[in-house]
């Protein structure tokens, strides 16, 4: 049996595996420019987080109708749990369907197709459900792109504002270098006004200072990423003493090059500094496994003890956005506790 835990950051649209896309392909009419899976799959050789990001893009025209995102979501939501998932807080990258003329609506209507508001204590008796969407309670949380405008983020919180009870939380995602957290500082203040929780990516290509910006600056209530932290004894210590969550991706770190190889990954120093991490699998598509495929990853590699790894998953719930529901909070945390390691935690 998989360690019970929560995924906190998953890109829905770095999911979609390389047989989905093909299948979407075909019935959208869509052609691609790989010939075949296998072919796809060579194009899965990164340089860094722009030459991914091209790729992420660019298979994204296969996303086209409400079941598209549906069966994308459920192709997740199925991996997941069998990886031991209960949670997962979803990120979804609207901008980059509405500029192809795909609606908000499209996207959110889909997913939730998949999602339903099964674990979420606003549900109706009908969507409670929880074989629709293999036990797993989720929240959603809309992405801007950080290398489009401030403007477009602007655009895309009102293009949202109808699908708001979906909605938990803003995030910041996309190219980081050069485009700074303080460039949304509108969108985010607008935001919060609208109660909506609010994590960025900061501290994966970007410098240490994006990780104090987005706190500041942003709000923000979780880092995502946030490697690069430790660069900065001060950010650290400070890390430590606000015990602000890390969501970190150690399989995405090492295909996308922020580190060398996942022996050189800082995990366990993190660990050992106090800051609250978490292990997550970023685009598990696209940078080879699933949140269990994480940790067995960074049990096998690193060598971290039983007590991390147990600490790992517990950050996970603590740093979850259930305070709407404290009752399953608890529940899973019970789990996390009781929990008996075999051989493997994924
Ligand atoms: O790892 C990532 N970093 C930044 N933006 C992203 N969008 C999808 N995945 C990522
Ligand atoms: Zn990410």
């Amino acid at each position: 049996m998989p360690l019970p835990k929560a995924e906190l950051h998953l890109h829905i649209e770095g999911t979609l595996e390389p047989e989905l896309a093909f299948e979407l392909a075909a019935r959208n009419g869509v052609t691609l420019p790989y010939a075949t899976t296998d072919e796809l799959r060579k194009a899965y050789d990164f340089e860094d987080l722009q030459s991914f990001l091209n790729l992420y893009y660019e298979l994204m025209a296969v996303l086209r109708t409400e079941q598209d995102f549906a069966d994308l979501a459920n192709a997740y939501l199925a991996r997941a749990a069998a990886q031991g998932v209960r949670h997962a807080e979803i990120f979804f990258d609207p901008q980059a369907h509405l500029s192809r003329g795909v609606s908000m609506g499209t996207v959110v209507e889909g997913l939730w197709r998949a999602l339903g508001s099964w674990g979420s204590p606003r549900a109706s008796e009908a969507e409670r459900g929880g074989e629709r969407n293999h036990g797993i309670s989720t929240r959603l949380i809309l992405c801007f792109l950080r290398d489009e405008s401030a403007e477009s983020a602007l655009e895309t919180l009102e293009a949202a504002k109808p699908y708001l009870d979906r909605i938990t939380g803003v995030g910041l995602d996309s190219a980081e270098v050069g485009h700074p957290p303080v460039k949304f500082r509108e969108v985010y203040e607008a935001a919060a006004a609208l109660g909506l929780r609010r994590v960025a990516h900061a501290g994966e290509e970007g410098p240490p200072a994006y990780i104090t910006e987005a706190l500041d600056v942003l709000g923000v209530e979780r880092v995502d990423h946030g490697l690069r932290c430790m660069e900065d004894p001060a950010l650290v210590e400070r890390l430590v003493r606000e015990r602000i969550p890390l969501t970190l991706c150690p399989l995405s770190n090492v295909r996308l090059r922020t580190v060398d190889t996942l022996a050189d990954h800082p995990l366990p120093a993190m660990l050992d500094a106090g800051l609250m991490c978490t292990v997550n699998s970023d685009d598990p598509a696209y940078f080879g496994g699933y949140a269990g495929d994480n940790f067995t990853a960074v049990q096998q590699t690193l060598g971290l003890p039983e007590d991390r790894l147990r600490e790992l998953a517990r950050n996970s719930f603590l740093a979850s956005f259930l305070e709407d529901d404290e009752e399953r909070r608890a529940r899973y945390l019970a789990e996390v506790e009781a929990y008996e390691f075999g051989d493997a935690v994924s």
